[in-house]
């Protein structure tokens, strides 16, 4: 296969046609009455139509079908752990370590969508206000079948397996350290090479943005232009029985069609697929004293109406240098009135060596204590403060949310990968309150 290409920039208007059918865009307008080569034109909405100029995404998808022409949508019971039920288990405010989710047995065949589980969230898909983290866990590509979420965006971390996802708006590759937006109500089939892992936070409110920079200038954290959409490219086949999966309400339907959904030959527009590479994230930190707060790590936030509140940030702590003087340099403690979801694509994390490993996670939820272990404590504040280059060959990262999240049966209990001793870590910190350290 020819490597893929991209389009680069976040959030611009883009236009692409599959170079088999040259000149398949209309010009001048998105609905004449014969669309080039016998299309339709299908406009995809991500805001509403009044939404502001700045604010409103949409896109114009030129199709061999119209998506309308499907069987009714039924019930599907593919992942029984995909769920929106927030009160299956009672409230635990505990510090939460989940061990590495299990991938599914060798013998056993499961797609992304049947690998989808469920770990907390909050809120309610019906009046767009809410998030819900899920893992991934599958060892089979997707087959004769796409997948679409009616409830949110979903951000998409891989951590083990390369993901191809193939959309209606061309084809794009993520590999572990890189993310993928795939936004409410687009479809997408993703293929897998093997045993795979991966996050996803669903945000229901409304899209991902780049934070503000405020004093930091016009550049710097993620740069739109490293963030890639993929190109049209159609299929066009007949398939008998092709499934359209559906998440609507938090519930799976099912549609079937006799054809492709990936049957786009051009588009244009600012509501798309897109990819990142987190290795593009350039760090901003303090060159002087003290610990900066996480913000400066966001990669993405989708926000809530209220200024500066986050209904989640997409947070990493990639491999950076550590160079402040005279002071703790890990996380501080903290108790926080954002929930704190986090999880280890690769290496370890600075405030936990131990106990906190990549396909795993852990929960801090409101107002939960949190920060470093014994270990760490120890080390950073007794060693040599020169410049260190830490997390290198390591990637973690954070779901910050402003609402308080709730963990799942499955979560809780099911996947049997809490690890209940995590609250020993912080019991052995010293007590060294003395009149003889004084600074
Ligand atoms: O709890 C955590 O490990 C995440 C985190 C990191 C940091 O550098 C500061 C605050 C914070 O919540
Ligand atoms: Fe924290």
């Amino acid at each position: 296969m020819s490597e893929l290409k991209y389009l680069s920039g976040f959030g611009s208007e883009f236009s692409s046609e599959d170079p088999r059918r040259p000149n398949a865009l209309p010009v001048g307008q998105n609905n004449p009455q014969i669309c080039p080569y016998g299309l339709y034109a299908e406009q995809l909405s991500g805001t509403a139509f009044t939404a502001p100029r700045h604010d409103n995404k949409r896109s114009w998808l030129y199709r061999i079908r119209p998506s309308v022409i499907h069987k009714p949508f039924k019930r599907f019971d593919a992942s029984k752990y995909l769920t929106h039920n927030w009160d299956e288990q009672e409230p635990d405010p505990n510090q939460s370590r989940w061990l590495p989710f299990d991938l599914p047995p060798p013998e056993s065949r499961v797609d992304f969508v049947a690998g989808l589980h469920t770990v907390c969230g909050a809120g309610d898909a019906r009046s767009r206000h809410g998030i819900a983290i899920h893992v991934y866990l599958c060892n089979a590509s997707m087959d004769k079948s796409a997948f679409y979420s009616s409830d949110g965006d979903l951000l998409i971390v891989p951590q083990k397996g390369k993901l191809r996802i193939t959309t209606e708006f061309g084809i794009m590759e993520v590999a572990p350290n890189e993310i993928a937006v795939v936004q409410l109500g687009m479809r997408f089939a993703v293929a897998v090479e093997g045993p795979t892992r991966g996050y996803i936070l669903e945000v229901f409110d409304g899209h991902f943005k780049l934070p503000d920079l405020g004093p930091i200038g016009a550049n710097g954290l993620a740069n739109p232009r490293d963030f890639l959409t993929p190109v049209a490219r159609y299929h066009d086949e007949e398939i008998p029985g092709f499934k359209i999966i559906n998440k609507y309400q938090g519930a799976l339907f099912v549609a079937e069609q006799n054809h492709s959904p990936f049957d786009v030959v051009a588009w244009h527009g600012n509501y798309v697929p897109y990819k990142y590479d987190l290795n593009r994230f350039m760090v901003i930190n303090a060159v002087t004293f003290d610990h900066c707060d996480p913000s400066i790590f966001t990669v993405l936030t989708c926000p809530s109406t209220k200024p500066g509140v986050a209904i989640a940030d997409f947070v990493i702590f990639p491999p950076r240098w550590s160079v402040q003087e005279h002071t703790f340099r890990p996380p501080y403690y903290h108790r926080n009135c954002m929930s704190e979801f986090m999880g280890l694509i690769l290496g370890s994390y600075e405030a936990k060596e131990g106990g906190f490993l990549p396909g795993g996670a852990s929960l801090h939820s409101m107002m939960t204590p949190h920060g470093p272990d014994d270990k760490c404590f120890n080390s950073a504040s007794f060693g040599e403060l020169i410049p260190q280059k830490i997390a290198v060959g390591t990637q973690a990262f954070m779901f910050e949310s402003s609402l308080s999240l709730a963990i799942t049966k499955w979560g809780a209990e099911t996947c049997q990968k809490l690890d209940a001793k995590y609250y020993e870590c912080w019991q052995k910190l010293p007590k060294l309150f003395s009149d003889k350290i004084k600074i």
